[in-house]
Protein backbone atom coordinates (compact mmCIF):
# COMPACT_ATOMS: atom_id res chain seq x y z
CA UNK A 1 0.00 0.00 0.00
CA UNK A 2 1.58 3.42 -1.08
CA UNK A 3 0.44 6.64 1.23
CA UNK A 4 0.95 10.04 -0.62
CA UNK A 5 0.37 13.31 1.13
CA UNK A 6 -1.84 15.86 -0.80
CA UNK A 7 -1.06 19.20 0.42
CA UNK A 8 -2.71 22.76 -0.81
CA UNK A 9 -3.19 26.11 0.73
CA UNK A 10 -6.34 24.98 2.10
CA UNK A 11 -5.94 21.31 3.36
CA UNK A 12 -3.36 18.80 3.75
CA UNK A 13 -4.68 15.35 2.82
CA UNK A 14 -3.52 11.80 2.40
CA UNK A 15 -4.20 9.63 -0.74
CA UNK A 16 -3.87 6.01 0.04
CA UNK A 17 -3.12 3.74 -2.93
CA UNK A 18 -3.42 0.00 -3.49
CA UNK A 19 -4.95 -3.21 -3.77
CA UNK A 20 -7.56 -3.30 -1.46
CA UNK A 21 -7.12 -0.08 0.07
CA UNK A 22 -10.68 0.27 0.63
CA UNK A 23 -10.46 -2.14 3.57
CA UNK A 24 -8.58 1.33 5.32
CA UNK A 25 -11.20 3.77 4.93
CA UNK A 26 -12.22 3.11 8.39
CA UNK A 27 -8.98 3.85 9.37
CA UNK A 28 -9.26 7.18 7.64
CA UNK A 29 -12.32 7.85 9.04
CA UNK A 30 -11.33 7.50 12.51
CA UNK A 31 -8.32 9.75 12.32
CA UNK A 32 -10.66 12.41 11.30
CA UNK A 33 -10.20 15.59 13.86
CA UNK A 34 -14.04 15.56 14.35
CA UNK A 35 -16.55 13.04 15.08
CA UNK A 36 -18.59 12.13 12.54
CA UNK A 37 -22.57 12.22 12.53
CA UNK A 38 -23.84 9.81 9.53
CA UNK A 39 -22.38 9.00 6.01
CA UNK A 40 -24.09 9.82 2.95
CA UNK A 41 -22.13 7.45 0.30
CA UNK A 42 -23.04 8.97 -3.20
CA UNK A 43 -22.70 6.23 -6.32
CA UNK A 44 -23.45 5.86 -9.67
CA UNK A 45 -25.61 2.92 -10.99
CA UNK A 46 -23.24 0.65 -12.27
CA UNK A 47 -20.73 1.21 -9.43
CA UNK A 48 -23.75 0.18 -7.46
CA UNK A 49 -24.40 -2.95 -8.66
CA UNK A 50 -20.76 -3.56 -8.30
CA UNK A 51 -19.18 -2.73 -5.54
CA UNK A 52 -21.83 -0.89 -3.14
CA UNK A 53 -22.39 -3.55 -0.80
CA UNK A 54 -18.54 -4.05 0.21
CA UNK A 55 -18.22 -0.28 0.71
CA UNK A 56 -21.56 -0.57 2.86
CA UNK A 57 -20.24 -3.42 5.31
CA UNK A 58 -16.89 -1.96 5.61
CA UNK A 59 -18.46 0.91 7.85
CA UNK A 60 -22.07 -0.30 8.41
CA UNK A 61 -20.77 -1.60 12.13
CA UNK A 62 -19.32 2.04 13.12
CA UNK A 63 -21.58 4.24 11.36
CA UNK A 64 -24.92 5.34 10.46
CA UNK A 65 -25.13 5.12 6.62
CA UNK A 66 -27.24 6.22 3.52
CA UNK A 67 -26.72 5.54 0.25
CA UNK A 68 -27.98 7.63 -2.94
CA UNK A 69 -27.53 6.65 -6.52
CA UNK A 70 -27.57 9.11 -9.84
CA UNK A 71 -27.23 7.72 -13.49
CA UNK A 72 -23.85 6.35 -14.97
CA UNK A 73 -22.03 8.73 -17.08
CA UNK A 74 -21.80 12.63 -17.96
CA UNK A 75 -25.27 13.40 -17.68
CA UNK A 76 -25.33 12.89 -14.30
CA UNK A 77 -23.15 16.24 -13.36
CA UNK A 78 -26.21 18.27 -13.97
CA UNK A 79 -28.59 20.89 -12.02
CA UNK A 80 -31.13 17.55 -11.78
CA UNK A 81 -28.81 15.32 -10.10
CA UNK A 82 -27.55 17.78 -8.08
CA UNK A 83 -30.56 18.69 -6.58
CA UNK A 84 -31.57 15.27 -6.17
CA UNK A 85 -28.79 14.81 -4.35
CA UNK A 86 -28.90 17.97 -2.12
CA UNK A 87 -32.42 16.37 -1.55
CA UNK A 88 -31.26 13.11 -0.17
CA UNK A 89 -29.28 15.00 2.38
CA UNK A 90 -31.98 16.81 3.49
CA UNK A 91 -34.04 13.47 3.57
CA UNK A 92 -32.08 11.47 5.67
CA UNK A 93 -30.64 14.47 7.80
CA UNK A 94 -27.33 15.03 7.16
CA UNK A 95 -25.87 17.92 9.23
CA UNK A 96 -22.45 19.31 9.55
CA UNK A 97 -20.63 16.63 10.87
CA UNK A 98 -21.68 14.58 8.38
CA UNK A 99 -19.44 13.32 5.68
CA UNK A 100 -19.95 12.41 2.01
CA UNK A 101 -18.29 9.32 0.52
CA UNK A 102 -18.28 9.91 -3.16
CA UNK A 103 -17.73 6.49 -4.10
CA UNK A 104 -17.51 6.34 -8.40
CA UNK A 105 -15.51 7.75 -10.88
CA UNK A 106 -14.97 11.29 -11.89
CA UNK A 107 -18.56 12.34 -12.51
CA UNK A 108 -19.44 11.08 -8.79
CA UNK A 109 -16.41 12.88 -7.60
CA UNK A 110 -17.06 16.00 -9.22
CA UNK A 111 -20.99 15.88 -8.41
CA UNK A 112 -20.77 14.71 -4.98
CA UNK A 113 -17.92 16.52 -4.06
CA UNK A 114 -19.87 20.01 -5.19
CA UNK A 115 -22.91 18.82 -3.34
CA UNK A 116 -19.77 18.48 -0.13
CA UNK A 117 -18.90 21.64 -0.83
CA UNK A 118 -22.36 23.64 -0.53
CA UNK A 119 -24.67 21.55 1.50
CA UNK A 120 -25.41 23.62 4.83
CA UNK A 121 -22.11 25.89 3.15
CA UNK A 122 -20.08 23.14 2.84
CA UNK A 123 -19.34 19.73 4.86
CA UNK A 124 -16.73 17.36 5.00
CA UNK A 125 -16.19 14.47 1.72
CA UNK A 126 -14.02 11.54 1.05
CA UNK A 127 -13.45 10.48 -2.55
CA UNK A 128 -12.89 6.89 -3.17
CA UNK A 129 -12.25 6.54 -7.04
CA UNK A 130 -13.43 3.55 -9.12
CA UNK A 131 -12.19 4.86 -12.76
CA UNK A 132 -8.22 5.37 -13.83
CA UNK A 133 -9.09 8.71 -14.96
CA UNK A 134 -9.88 9.36 -11.18
CA UNK A 135 -6.73 9.75 -10.33
CA UNK A 136 -6.58 13.15 -11.79
CA UNK A 137 -10.49 14.07 -11.05
CA UNK A 138 -10.26 12.97 -7.27
CA UNK A 139 -7.01 14.99 -6.24
CA UNK A 140 -6.90 18.79 -5.91
CA UNK A 141 -10.70 20.15 -4.71
CA UNK A 142 -12.24 21.00 -7.92
CA UNK A 143 -15.42 20.24 -8.20
CA UNK A 144 -18.43 21.07 -10.36
CA UNK A 145 -21.24 20.33 -12.42
CA UNK A 146 -21.84 21.28 -15.86
CA UNK A 147 -24.40 23.61 -17.97
CA UNK A 148 -25.19 22.95 -21.53
CA UNK A 149 -23.37 26.58 -22.00
CA UNK A 150 -20.29 25.00 -20.47
CA UNK A 151 -18.56 22.19 -18.88
CA UNK A 152 -17.59 22.03 -14.99
CA UNK A 153 -19.16 25.94 -15.54
CA UNK A 154 -21.18 25.99 -11.82
CA UNK A 155 -18.22 24.79 -9.11
CA UNK A 156 -15.91 25.30 -6.38
CA UNK A 157 -12.37 24.08 -5.06
CA UNK A 158 -13.46 22.00 -1.80
CA UNK A 159 -10.34 19.84 -0.67
CA UNK A 160 -11.44 15.98 0.33
CA UNK A 161 -10.32 14.89 3.68
CA UNK A 162 -8.89 11.69 2.42
CA UNK A 163 -8.75 9.73 -1.07
CA UNK A 164 -8.70 6.03 -0.75
CA UNK A 165 -7.66 4.37 -3.83
CA UNK A 166 -8.52 0.92 -4.54
CA UNK A 167 -6.77 -0.48 -7.93
CA UNK A 168 -8.84 -3.69 -7.55
CA UNK A 169 -11.70 -2.03 -8.24
CA UNK A 170 -10.57 -1.27 -11.35
CA UNK A 171 -10.51 -4.49 -13.04
CA UNK A 172 -14.04 -4.21 -13.88
CA UNK A 173 -13.38 -1.22 -16.23
CA UNK A 174 -14.78 -1.37 -20.01
CA UNK A 175 -11.45 -0.77 -22.24
CA UNK A 176 -12.58 2.60 -23.54
CA UNK A 177 -12.97 3.91 -20.02
CA UNK A 178 -9.31 2.89 -19.56
CA UNK A 179 -8.09 5.22 -22.69
CA UNK A 180 -10.28 7.52 -21.25
CA UNK A 181 -8.20 7.54 -17.90
CA UNK A 182 -4.80 7.05 -19.97
CA UNK A 183 -5.62 10.39 -21.75
CA UNK A 184 -5.21 11.90 -18.67
CA UNK A 185 -2.02 10.45 -17.52
CA UNK A 186 -0.68 11.28 -20.77
CA UNK A 187 -1.17 14.36 -20.18
CA UNK A 188 0.53 14.67 -16.45
CA UNK A 189 3.54 13.26 -18.42
CA UNK A 190 3.35 15.40 -21.28
CA UNK A 191 3.12 19.11 -19.05
CA UNK A 192 5.27 18.00 -16.48
CA UNK A 193 7.53 15.08 -17.12
CA UNK A 194 9.98 13.78 -20.33
CA UNK A 195 11.02 10.71 -18.75
CA UNK A 196 7.34 9.56 -17.68
CA UNK A 197 6.60 10.27 -21.61
CA UNK A 198 9.62 7.99 -22.58
CA UNK A 199 8.63 5.21 -19.71
CA UNK A 200 5.04 5.43 -21.13
CA UNK A 201 5.78 4.88 -24.85
CA UNK A 202 8.21 1.81 -23.96
CA UNK A 203 5.88 0.43 -21.54
CA UNK A 204 2.15 0.82 -21.96
CA UNK A 205 2.11 -0.61 -25.82
CA UNK A 206 -1.28 -1.05 -25.97
CA UNK A 207 -4.34 -0.63 -23.10
CA UNK A 208 -3.85 -4.38 -21.90
CA UNK A 209 -0.53 -2.88 -20.42
CA UNK A 210 -2.68 -0.95 -18.21
CA UNK A 211 -2.61 -3.62 -15.56
CA UNK A 212 -0.66 -5.09 -11.96
CA UNK A 213 2.22 -3.04 -11.36
CA UNK A 214 2.41 -0.46 -14.49
CA UNK A 215 -0.86 0.16 -13.74
CA UNK A 216 0.03 1.52 -10.27
CA UNK A 217 2.97 3.42 -11.50
CA UNK A 218 1.45 5.20 -14.10
CA UNK A 219 -1.17 6.31 -11.12
CA UNK A 220 1.41 6.89 -9.04
CA UNK A 221 3.11 8.80 -11.06
CA UNK A 222 0.21 10.92 -12.68
CA UNK A 223 -1.09 11.80 -8.98
CA UNK A 224 2.48 12.98 -8.00
CA UNK A 225 2.57 14.75 -11.44
CA UNK A 226 -1.03 16.60 -10.32
CA UNK A 227 -0.04 17.41 -6.45
CA UNK A 228 3.00 18.94 -7.22
CA UNK A 229 0.99 21.24 -8.92
CA UNK A 230 -1.56 21.70 -6.95
CA UNK A 231 0.42 22.31 -3.90
CA UNK A 232 2.09 25.40 -5.28
CA UNK A 233 -1.43 26.59 -7.20
CA UNK A 234 -4.48 25.43 -5.48
CA UNK A 235 -7.10 27.79 -7.02
CA UNK A 236 -5.07 28.45 -10.85
CA UNK A 237 -3.86 31.35 -10.49
CA UNK A 238 -1.19 30.53 -12.10
CA UNK A 239 0.59 27.00 -13.25
CA UNK A 240 -2.74 24.88 -12.45
CA UNK A 241 -3.80 25.90 -16.02
CA UNK A 242 -1.23 23.23 -17.16
CA UNK A 243 -3.16 20.57 -16.09
CA UNK A 244 -6.29 22.03 -18.31
CA UNK A 245 -3.86 21.22 -21.14
CA UNK A 246 -6.13 19.71 -24.28
CA UNK A 247 -8.87 20.93 -21.88
CA UNK A 248 -9.99 23.73 -24.48
CA UNK A 249 -10.86 22.01 -27.15
CA UNK A 250 -11.75 19.15 -25.23
CA UNK A 251 -14.42 20.60 -23.02
CA UNK A 252 -15.78 22.07 -26.42
CA UNK A 253 -15.96 18.98 -27.89
CA UNK A 254 -17.60 17.38 -25.06
CA UNK A 255 -20.28 20.36 -24.61
CA UNK A 256 -21.06 20.26 -28.69
CA UNK A 257 -21.34 16.45 -29.26
CA UNK A 258 -23.53 16.52 -26.38
CA UNK A 259 -22.19 15.51 -22.42
CA UNK A 260 -21.31 11.85 -22.44
CA UNK A 261 -21.26 11.38 -26.41
CA UNK A 262 -17.54 11.34 -25.86
CA UNK A 263 -15.70 10.75 -22.92
CA UNK A 264 -13.47 13.45 -21.21
CA UNK A 265 -10.56 11.35 -22.14
CA UNK A 266 -11.13 10.97 -25.78
CA UNK A 267 -11.99 14.20 -26.12
CA UNK A 268 -9.03 15.45 -24.24
CA UNK A 269 -7.11 13.40 -26.23
CA UNK A 270 -8.09 15.19 -29.38
CA UNK A 271 -7.69 18.13 -27.57
CA UNK A 272 -4.01 17.51 -26.73
CA UNK A 273 -3.17 16.87 -30.69
CA UNK A 274 -4.95 19.82 -31.43
CA UNK A 275 -2.78 22.04 -28.61
CA UNK A 276 0.08 19.52 -29.98
CA UNK A 277 -0.09 20.72 -33.55
CA UNK A 278 -0.42 24.47 -32.97
CA UNK A 279 2.60 23.64 -30.46
CA UNK A 280 4.33 22.80 -34.11
CA UNK A 281 3.79 25.72 -35.63
CA UNK A 282 4.67 27.69 -32.75
CA UNK A 283 8.01 26.24 -31.35
CA UNK A 284 8.79 23.74 -34.24
CA UNK A 285 9.51 20.87 -31.31
CA UNK A 286 7.77 18.38 -30.88
CA UNK A 287 6.69 16.49 -34.19
CA UNK A 288 3.15 16.39 -34.23
CA UNK A 289 2.42 12.98 -36.77
CA UNK A 290 4.57 11.09 -34.35
CA UNK A 291 2.20 11.67 -31.48
CA UNK A 292 -1.14 10.90 -34.24
CA UNK A 293 0.22 7.59 -34.87
CA UNK A 294 0.79 6.90 -30.95
CA UNK A 295 -2.52 8.03 -30.01
CA UNK A 296 -3.60 5.96 -32.71
CA UNK A 297 -2.33 2.85 -31.41
CA UNK A 298 -4.49 3.56 -28.50
CA UNK A 299 -7.75 4.13 -30.15
CA UNK A 300 -8.09 7.55 -29.29
CA UNK A 301 -10.49 9.68 -32.07
CA UNK A 302 -7.32 11.41 -33.94
CA UNK A 303 -9.87 13.69 -36.21
CA UNK A 304 -12.90 16.32 -35.09
CA UNK A 305 -15.83 15.13 -36.25
CA UNK A 306 -17.10 16.24 -39.64
CA UNK A 307 -20.92 17.64 -38.67
CA UNK A 308 -19.16 19.75 -35.89
CA UNK A 309 -18.75 23.53 -36.97
CA UNK A 310 -15.61 25.41 -36.14
CA UNK A 311 -16.94 28.84 -35.32
CA UNK A 312 -19.74 26.75 -32.58
CA UNK A 313 -16.44 25.25 -30.96
CA UNK A 314 -14.49 28.44 -31.33
CA UNK A 315 -17.63 30.03 -29.41
CA UNK A 316 -17.46 27.43 -26.28
CA UNK A 317 -13.80 27.81 -26.51
CA UNK A 318 -14.31 31.54 -25.19
CA UNK A 319 -15.95 30.50 -22.74
CA UNK A 320 -13.39 28.58 -21.09
CA UNK A 321 -12.55 29.47 -17.58
CA UNK A 322 -8.71 30.37 -18.97
CA UNK A 323 -10.04 33.03 -21.46
CA UNK A 324 -9.15 36.59 -20.65
CA UNK A 325 -11.09 39.58 -22.45
CA UNK A 326 -12.60 36.99 -24.56
CA UNK A 327 -9.54 35.94 -26.08
CA UNK A 328 -8.74 31.89 -26.08
CA UNK A 329 -6.03 31.11 -23.74
CA UNK A 330 -4.38 28.10 -25.15
CA UNK A 331 -2.09 25.59 -23.25
CA UNK A 332 0.66 24.77 -25.12
CA UNK A 333 4.27 22.69 -24.85
CA UNK A 334 7.30 23.91 -26.13
CA UNK A 335 8.38 20.84 -25.46
CA UNK A 336 7.76 17.79 -23.44
CA UNK A 337 7.44 19.41 -20.14
CA UNK A 338 7.68 22.70 -20.91
CA UNK A 339 4.23 24.46 -20.78
CA UNK A 340 3.52 28.01 -22.25
CA UNK A 341 0.23 29.65 -22.32
CA UNK A 342 -0.62 31.58 -25.48
CA UNK A 343 -3.47 33.87 -25.99
CA UNK A 344 -5.08 33.29 -29.44
CA UNK A 345 -6.60 36.57 -31.56
CA UNK A 346 -10.12 34.70 -32.29
CA UNK A 347 -10.19 34.62 -36.08
CA UNK A 348 -7.02 33.40 -36.33
CA UNK A 349 -8.18 30.26 -33.88
CA UNK A 350 -10.67 29.63 -35.82
CA UNK A 351 -8.51 29.29 -38.94
CA UNK A 352 -6.64 27.07 -37.19
CA UNK A 353 -9.52 24.58 -35.95
CA UNK A 354 -10.93 24.45 -39.83
CA UNK A 355 -7.27 23.89 -40.68
CA UNK A 356 -6.76 21.13 -37.87
CA UNK A 357 -10.22 19.59 -39.27
CA UNK A 358 -9.12 19.61 -42.75
CA UNK A 359 -5.95 18.62 -41.78
CA UNK A 360 -7.34 14.87 -40.17
CA UNK A 361 -10.27 14.25 -42.71
CA UNK A 362 -7.86 14.14 -45.69
CA UNK A 363 -5.78 11.77 -44.09
N1 LIG B 1 -12.18 17.50 -10.79
C1 LIG B 1 -11.16 17.29 -11.58
O1 LIG B 1 -10.03 17.72 -11.32
C2 LIG B 1 -11.35 16.44 -12.79
C3 LIG B 1 -10.23 15.93 -13.46
C4 LIG B 1 -10.45 15.14 -14.57
C5 LIG B 1 -11.73 14.84 -14.98
N2 LIG B 1 -12.77 15.33 -14.29
C6 LIG B 1 -14.15 14.98 -14.67
O2 LIG B 1 -14.28 13.56 -14.50
C7 LIG B 1 -15.36 13.12 -15.32
C8 LIG B 1 -14.99 11.82 -16.01
O3 LIG B 1 -14.71 10.85 -15.04
P1 LIG B 1 -14.71 9.30 -15.41
O4 LIG B 1 -14.02 9.10 -16.69
O5 LIG B 1 -14.26 8.56 -14.22
O6 LIG B 1 -16.23 9.07 -15.76
P2 LIG B 1 -17.44 8.34 -14.99
O7 LIG B 1 -17.44 8.69 -13.57
O8 LIG B 1 -18.65 8.60 -15.79
O9 LIG B 1 -17.06 6.80 -15.13
C9 LIG B 1 -16.98 6.25 -16.41
C10 LIG B 1 -17.91 5.04 -16.56
O10 LIG B 1 -17.38 3.93 -15.84
C11 LIG B 1 -18.35 3.41 -14.94
N3 LIG B 1 -17.58 2.90 -13.82
C12 LIG B 1 -17.04 3.59 -12.80
N4 LIG B 1 -16.28 2.78 -12.05
C13 LIG B 1 -16.35 1.56 -12.60
C14 LIG B 1 -15.75 0.31 -12.28
N5 LIG B 1 -14.88 0.19 -11.28
N6 LIG B 1 -16.05 -0.75 -13.06
C15 LIG B 1 -16.88 -0.62 -14.13
N7 LIG B 1 -17.46 0.54 -14.48
C16 LIG B 1 -17.18 1.62 -13.73
C17 LIG B 1 -19.27 4.55 -14.65
O11 LIG B 1 -20.53 4.10 -14.23
C18 LIG B 1 -19.31 5.24 -16.01
O12 LIG B 1 -20.22 4.57 -16.85
C19 LIG B 1 -15.64 14.24 -16.29
O13 LIG B 1 -16.84 14.86 -15.94
C20 LIG B 1 -14.49 15.19 -16.11
O14 LIG B 1 -14.84 16.51 -16.37
C21 LIG B 1 -12.61 16.11 -13.20
O1 LIG C 1 -7.28 19.84 -11.80
C1 LIG C 1 -7.21 20.65 -12.72
O2 LIG C 1 -6.88 21.83 -12.54
C2 LIG C 1 -7.53 20.24 -14.10
O3 LIG C 1 -7.62 21.07 -14.98
C3 LIG C 1 -7.74 18.78 -14.34
C4 LIG C 1 -8.58 18.48 -15.56
O4 LIG C 1 -8.18 17.19 -16.01
C5 LIG C 1 -10.07 18.39 -15.26
O5 LIG C 1 -10.76 17.88 -16.36
C6 LIG C 1 -10.72 19.63 -14.73
O6 LIG C 1 -12.01 19.33 -14.26
C7 LIG C 1 -10.86 20.74 -15.75
O7 LIG C 1 -11.26 21.82 -15.04
P1 LIG C 1 -11.85 23.19 -15.60
O8 LIG C 1 -11.43 24.19 -14.60
O9 LIG C 1 -11.27 23.44 -16.95
O10 LIG C 1 -13.29 23.01 -15.65
ZN1 LIG D 1 -9.55 16.41 -17.43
Amino acid sequence: MEQIAIETKSKRYSLVLGDGALQLLPQQLKALPRSISNILIVTDEIVEKLYLSKLVSILSDEYKIYTHTVPSGEKAKSFEQYYACQSAALTYGLDRDSVIIAFGGGVVGDLAGFVAATFMRGIRYIQVPTTLLAHDSAVGGKVAINHPLGKNMIGAFHQPEAVIYDISLLKSLPEKEMRSGFAEVIKHALIKDADFYHWLKEHIRNLNDLQGEKLQYCIKKGIQIKADIVREDEKETGIRAHLNFGHTLGHALESELGYGSITHGDAVALGMLFAIWLSEKEYDTLGYREFVSWFERYGFPISIPNHLEAARLLEKMKSDKKAKAGNVHMVLLKDIGHVQIKPFENQQLLAFIQQFSQLQSMK
